[in-house]
């Protein structure tokens, strides 16, 4: 019997066929993408002047010359992660690292962690930041050899470590190192992923987490994603920065921990009122129903700005510059919560 005699199996075979030519579309950035359109993704997977190397299904891709300037910084950061994934999966092909990952330690809990910090103090939850340097802020800290032990003394539930090297200054070689001092604090792979290649390469690295981007990754990404971290145990914190994308990520099935970043990473600008805009009403109804856990990132100074976003419904607060710039970190982080944390 032919398979048009079932018009409902049609139809799902004629969908997903139609899902993953629009993957592969999304992709090979085809035509600035009309998914990223339809969900307002104004970042570009690359840059549309190079030549065309993809097909799909019959047709050569005519990528439109012109545009070939990244538009801000975080399409230029895109942009130049393309590029150097690709090299990186040449070298290191998906099925070396899932060998690798066979005969990895197991992960470490980075919500349960969170949840702990927070339910057990009813404070927020921290995740420190390892960052040298930012494209906004330029170098942070010369050294920050030491600074992981000193995060985890004063408090630290987990740490969030910048792997870029080309606009942090960071790398993989300091979560490797993390890791292997013997830091017991679950780890955040902060990353820019546009391929789930790198959440496999995160997890042979030490990561017990890592970062997705709504503003650079379309919803089916976001999908398939999360469900790679769960099946390798690892945890998604998947990060927004306006309505659109929160609306986007709590459609989504499956997410348990959003990060709502005050600094627009289009423009630099921060504003913690951001964090508040976002929780409230319907939104923040909906989070609760799903009990989803909501970090509040970037820009965060002071006992009074910790106060202001877990009075907004946050459970946690991802903290960079205000504590590694410090001397001394672990006291640092007593100075922004205004109180000693690790008791
Ligand atoms: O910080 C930047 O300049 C930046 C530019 C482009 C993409 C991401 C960027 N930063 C990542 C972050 O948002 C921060 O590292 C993180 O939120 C911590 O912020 P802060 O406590 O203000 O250092």
């Amino acid at each position: 019997m032919c398979i048009h005699s079932f018009p409902l199996i049609q139809a799902k075979l004629d969908e997903n066929a139609e899902n993953a030519l629009k993957v592969k579309e999304w992709e090979v950035g085809m035509f600035q993408n009309e998914m990223a359109v339809s969900q307002r993704i104004k970042i570009r997977r690359r840059s549309p002047t190079e030549p065309p190397t993809h097909y799909v299904g019959p047709f050569e891709f005519q990528l439109q010359n012109g545009g070939n300037t990244p538009r801000n910084i975080l399409e230029e950061i895109v942009w130049n992660k393309d590029v150097e994934v690709t090299k990186m999966k040449e070298r290191m092909p998906l099925s070396v690292l899932k060998k690798a990952i066979e005969n990895a330690p197991p992960t470490r809990d980075f919500i349960g962690a969170l949840k702990a910090a927070h339910f057990g103090t009813k404070l927020t939850g921290l995740i420190a930041e390892v960052k040298k340097a930012s494209p906004s802020k330029g170098v942070l800290r010369e050294n920050f050899d030491p600074i992981a032990k000193a995060y985890e003394k004063g408090g630290a539930a987990c740490l969030s470590v910048l792997t870029d090297e080309k606009y942090f200054q960071g790398g993989f070689k300091n979560l490797e190192a993390i890791r292997k001092a013997g830091i017991q604090c679950p780890l955040l792979c902060k990353e820019f992923i546009i391929d789930a290649w790198q959440i496999y390469y995160a997890r042979t690295k030490g990561a017990d987490a890592v970062l997705l981007i709504a503003a650079i990754l379309p919803d089916l990404d976001i999908k398939h994603m999360t469900k790679i971290c769960k099946m390798l145990n690892m945890a998604a914190l998947v990060e927004v920065h306006d309505e659109r994308e929160m609306d986007r990520v709590l459609e989504i099935e499956g997410i348990e921990l959003i990060d709502i970043n005050n600094r627009n990473l289009e423009t630099f600008k921060v504003d913690i009122n951001n964090t508040k805009k976002l929780l409230e009403g319907e939104r923040g109804q909906v989070i609760h129903q799903k009990d989803i856990i909501v970090v509040g990132e970037s820009a965060l100074f002071t006992p009074d700005d910790i106060a202001y976003v877990q009075d907004a419904g946050i459970k946690a607060v991802l903290v960079g510059e205000s504590i590694v710039k410090q001397d001394e970190p672990g006291k640092a982080i007593s100075g922004l919560f205004g109180k000693d944390i690790s008791l």
